[in-house]
């Protein structure tokens, strides 16, 4: 690979400086002994796990972007730096030297990962590779439709518009288009009809991470239901890696970005016991250890698989307040080498805050009113700049049902305004 050469080239001291931590063995944070993870990405989902690191007494490094992101506000170390740059993230490597490297979105130099993993430098989380496949849309759904042979939509990859027009052909209408490289719903749209193809085509380009005109065209899924099945690779009592499910999280999304979530999902036991089968499968050919968010529709009792980030999910905010031990901690907990626990405590639901406004520095008004609905918690994510459409804080809210958690949840986020 081209990057590989480039990075032995530039960064040739880059050797094996891990000490590997014995399950167990835990240092104080800033002292040499430390325990030090270093996150890449450092936004809401980030923050929660290192603030899980750091209850741990782990040493945690946040790298973003763009200063002051929410998880460099509660780090012990903060930087800022284009991870997309292999050279500029093998170089922050050397110099924290981190034993884990985590990373928390999916726009990074995965060459440089692989470096790192190969040479033992840091072990990736929750490994290199499953952070290569899941980056493009190609990888995982190759992987998991070709290889491990799971349920999905129909799909095709195209690369200019009458690849497109002749993708739509084959899979009929609906369906939708989405830039290969892309989240959060990002260049993602529905064709109804070849009238819609060429606005979708110029969308996807536009939408995609880099500049990369690929997309994936894939049959409309008429779904009941859409979930986040939380999967957790860690180690068992029996001392090896296993798989433990958290209970399925129903969602809803607005133009490809989650709104609101809840836990659990009613299910039919087949439609469970499918959507376990699935999410194992993908996930033992990820490898590695640390929490999993797999994403699958769900008609009747047939499954088909989305997509899965090897990380915390957006959507599993909710587990902040009903498991015993949220994503995030369980996270934390699976990489260090610790036992899991998945239980849920209480039916719950999350609603999404957005900024509503383009500003630097917003206010919230009308928090204290959002508190006081019952059984309800919120998250401002302090991010410094708000746009209109982007997640800036979440509410969640627990009670006896998840129809009234969820009430509850949207009643609280409606409750708080962003002000210049
Ligand atoms: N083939 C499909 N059929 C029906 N709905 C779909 C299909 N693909 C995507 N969607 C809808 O759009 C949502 C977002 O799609 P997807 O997860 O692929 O996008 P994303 O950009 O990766 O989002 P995120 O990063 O938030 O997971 C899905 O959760 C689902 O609601
Ligand atoms: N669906 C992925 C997802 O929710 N990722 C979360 O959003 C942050 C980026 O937010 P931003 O775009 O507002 O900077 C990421 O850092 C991660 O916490
Ligand atoms: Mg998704």
């Amino acid at each position: 690979m081209r990057n590989r050469a480039r990075i032995e080239k530039l960064c040739p001291h880059i050797v094996v400086t891990m000490r590997e931590q014995a399950p167990g063995r835990f240092g104080t944070p800033l002292t040499a002994g430390a325990t030090r993870v270093m996150l890449l990405g450092s936004g809401e989902l980030g923050k929660e796990v290192i603030i899980a690191l750091q209850r741990l007494g782990v040493e945690v490094i946040a790298v973003d972007r763009y200063d002051n992101a929410p998880g460099h506000q509660v780090a012990h170390r903060a930087h800022t730096i284009d991870m997309s740059d292999p050279e500029a993230l093998l170089r922050l490597v050397d110099a924290e030297k981190p034993h884990f490297v985590v990373p928390e979105i999916e726009a990074i130099a995965t060459d440089a990962l692989a470096t790192v993993e190969e040479r033992g430098v840091a072990v990736v989380v929750p490994t290199a590779r499953a952070t290569q496949l899941t980056m493009n849309r190609e990888g995982i759904r190759r992987l998991a439709a070709e290889e491990l042979g799971l349920p999905t939509s129909p799909y095709e990859f195209a690369e200019s518009l009458e690849e497109v027009r002749a993708a739509t052909g084959r899979i009929g209408f609906p369906c939708v288009i989405k830039p290969v490289m892309s989240s959060s719903g990002k260049g993602q749209s529905t064709m109804r009809a070849a009238d819609d193809v060429e606005k979708a085509w110029d969308y996807a380009l536009a939408g995609g991470r880099v500049n990369y005109g690929r997309v994936i065209v894939e049959g409309f899924v008429d779904f009941d239901y859409e979930i986040t099945q939380l999967t957790v690779r860690a180690i068992g009592s029996d001392g090896e890696v296993g798989t433990f499910f958290c209970e399925p999280i129903g969602h809803l999304q607005d133009s490809g970005d989650y709104v609101e979530s809840w836990q659990p999902q009613p299910m039919s036991d087949t439609a469970l016991a499918r959507s376990r089968e699935v999410a194992e499968k993908v996930t033992s050919a990820l490898g590695g250890r640390g929490i999993f968010g797999v994403e699958l529709f769900v008609k009747g009792d047939d499954v088909y698989f989305s997509e899965v980030s090897p990380r915390p999910h957006d959507t599993g905010l909710v587990t902040l307040r009903t498991q015993r031990l949220s994503e995030f901690e369980l996270h934390a907990r699976a990489i260090l080498g610790l036992p899991v626990d998945t239980t849920l405590t209480t039916p719950g639901a999350s609603a999404v805050i957005y900024g509503k406004l383009d500003a630097a520095g917003i206010g919230f008004e009308g928090v204290a009113d959002a508190m006081a609905v019952p059984e309800t918690d919120l998250r401002l994510f302090g991010k410094p700049e708000s746009f209109a459409r982007r997640r800036m804080g979440v509410a969640v809210s627990t009670g006896p049902d998840v129809e009234t958690a969820r009430s509850r949840a949207r009643e609280a986020a409606s409750r708080v305004e962003p002000v210049a």
